[in-house]
Formats: structure tokens, C-alpha cells, sequence
């Protein structure tokens, strides 16, 4: 299927700092790609460019195969962003933004749903000076959303949300996503982005040093048994000298998992001993645990180099 967004080799400097270094990643229709990285890697700046709000060295950014430039703009009419903070401004309501950003024939209808979707209905009246941080961030939200865009970049969506509106806005995209939306979305709560992104694109430094599907870069990481025993000082001392890697914690033993069947080796192990186990349970890697593997790995590769 054709890519709604294709970034191919960008480069760009501010004055003499090469933020983006030969960065090229896709997007498919209906997908929903994460853009993680460490704190100045270049996720805004990328997602700036791709919106063509300044100019690169060099690349090339089409949606829909239509060159993006800072000079050609058309294709961005299928394209909905939120980025950094919202653009909101304090005089008016958020009912009179989304009268002033909406288009096409069916805008009254438009902007109905878009407060039904989110939730803005009880404030979208008053006037945006008065809104919280949460509240400017639904309204920012719900104009990336307004204008039926086949695309949408979102930097930091969750920012200000409470555990409730996360959760509606992570059942939004998802359900968009379904019906063909694409969306870039960058976040660094990742608990929340793994729940939503099928492919995830990690960027240090200005580099992409990974593109993966989510459970390709969850199997890179590592996984965790915690025991409690009622012995964790003698269970930590069989467990070592039966050749296990273990930390002991005020309350439990944590070992790393390298197989499925390590767990039943371990009870053994424990069971032989008349040591009795209290809980147990397993963590798999999650995506934080998987992008910190990553990054010092990275960082160790570069060093060598
Ligand atoms: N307008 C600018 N002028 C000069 N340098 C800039 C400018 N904007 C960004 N940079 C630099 O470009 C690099 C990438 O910044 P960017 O904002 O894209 O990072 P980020 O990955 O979005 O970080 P964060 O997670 O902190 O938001 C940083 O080193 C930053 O200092």
C-alpha cells in the first residue's frame, strides 16, 4: 500500500549542530507510529519539518506523494497537528477556534463531533483564558482532528491529560486508526504510547537508530521473575550457588528471565531446599525497558567506534 507519509535521508542543521542525520521513515495508511527518543533527539524537529515549517539541507518529505516544502503546502490539507503547545488564544472559546480553523460543507456538523469526541462539551463556551492545561490540550487536540485530516501529528498529546482523558484519547486513536487515520505521534509516557503504536521509530542524537514494530522491540529487551519466599536470604543463596544472577530487595529476589523454562527450574531449585515460595511474578520487558537496552547499547557502539 502507498505511504501517506514518506520521509527520505532530511538533513538539517541549526547554525552548525546537525540536528537530523540522513532521516528516513514511513507511514502507512491507518497506521500509528510512535517517534521516541531522549530529550532534544530531534522528534520536534522532525515532526516541524514534515509540516514544512522550515526548510532542510536536504531530503525529501511527500505525503501522498507530494513533495513537502516550506513553499508547497497543498498536501497539508490532509494533515492535522498538534505540536509543543497549542496555539490557543485567550480571548476567544474554544467553540470560535474550531468555527475559525473548520472547512468544508459539513463544519457545523464537524465541530459537534469533535467536542462530542473530545469531551469538551461542559467549557468548549467560555473563553480559553480560563481553561486549564488539560482543557487547552483537548481543544488543540480536537483542532488537529476537525478538518477530517488523513494524517495527524500529535507532539506530546498526552501533556496535561488526566488518567481519564488519556484513556478516551488513546480509545479515540485507536478507533480512528481503524477507520484509515494515520498518525506520528510522539510521547514520553511510553507506558501509554505502547498501548496505541503498532511501529515505532527511536531516534538519538539526531539519528534514527531504530525502526521496529512494537513487539520487535519489546523482544530486544529483557524479562524479570520477582520471588518472595519465606526465606529470601537463604532463597538468594541457593539460587547463586545454583548458578542464578540474583538481587535481593527488602521484599523479594529479582532474577532475569532468559527462557520460558527457567521458572520451573527455579522452584525446583527453591522446592529441594524446603523453601517455600510466596509469589511470583513475571514482568515482561515493556517498551521503556526495551528503548533504555537500546540507547546504551547505542551509546556503547558509539563510544567504540
Ligand atoms: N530553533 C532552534 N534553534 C536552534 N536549535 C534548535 C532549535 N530547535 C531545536 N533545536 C535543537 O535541535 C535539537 C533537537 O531538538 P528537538 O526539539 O527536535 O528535540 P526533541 O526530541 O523534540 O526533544 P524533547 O523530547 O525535549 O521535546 C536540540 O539539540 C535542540 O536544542
Amino acid at each position: 500500500m502507498e505511504n501517506i507519509l514518506s520521509v527520505n535521508q532530511l538533513n538539517k542543521f541549526f547554525g552548525k549542530k546537525h540536528v537530523l542525520q540522513n532521516v528516513s521513515f514511513n507511514v502507512a495508511p491507518g497506521e500509528v507510529v510512535g517517534l521516541i527518543g531522549p530529550n532534544g533527539a530531534g522528534k520536534t524537529t522532525i515532526m516541524k519539518a514534515v509540516l514544512g515549517l522550515f526548510s532542510c539541507e536536504s531530503g525529501q518529505i511527500t505525503i501522498k506523494q507530494n513533495p513537502i516544502t516550506v513553499s508547497a503546502h497543498q498536501a497539508l490539507d490532509n494533515v492535522g497537528a498538534l505540536i509543543e503547545y497549542p496555539g490557543i488564544y485567550p480571548f476567544l472559546t474554544g467553540y470560535q477556534h474550531l468555527e475559525l480553523f473548520a472547512t468544508g460543507t459539513d463544519k457545523q456538523q464537524r465541530i459537534e463531533q469533535v467536542i462530542d469526541q473530545l469531551k469538551i462539551g461542559a467549557y468548549v463556551r467560555r473563553k480559553a483564558k480560563s481553561y486549564s492545561l488539560g482543557m487547552k490540550q483537548k481543544l488543540g487536540i480536537a483542532l488537529a482532528l476537525l478538518n477530517h485530516p488523513e494524517l495527524v501529528i500529535l507532539d506530546e498529546p498526552m501533556n496535561g491529560l488526566d488518567p481519564q482523558a488519556t484513556r478516551d484519547l488513546r480509545d479515540l486513536i485507536l478507533s480512528l486508526a481503524k477507520q484509515g487515520t494515520s498518525f506520528l505521534i510522539s510521547s514520553h509516557i511510553l507506558s501509554e504510547l505502547e498501548k496505541i503504536v503498532q511501529e515505532v521509530v527511536v531516534i538519538d542524537q539526531g539519528k534514527i537508530i531504530k525502526q521496529a514494530s512494537i513487539e520487535e522491540l519489546a523482544a530486544t529487551g529483557k524479562s524479570f521473575i520477582f520471588l518472595k519466599t519465606d526465606n529470601n536470604t537463604q532463597a538468594q543463596q541457593v539460587l547463586t550457588a545454583a548458578g542464578y544472577q540474583v538481587e535481593l530487595t527488602a521484599k523479594q529476589l529479582k532474577l532475569e528471565q532468559n527462557d520460558e523454562s527457567e521458572l520451573a527450574k527455579i522452584i525446583q531449585v527453591l522446592t529441594n531446599q524446603q523453601i517455600n515460595i510466596l509469589d511470583v511474578q513475571h514482568q515482561h520487558s515493556d517498551l521503556e525497558t526495551s528503548l533504555l537496552a537500546l540507547l546504551g547499547k547505542d551509546q556503547l557502539q558509539q563510544t567504540k567506534e
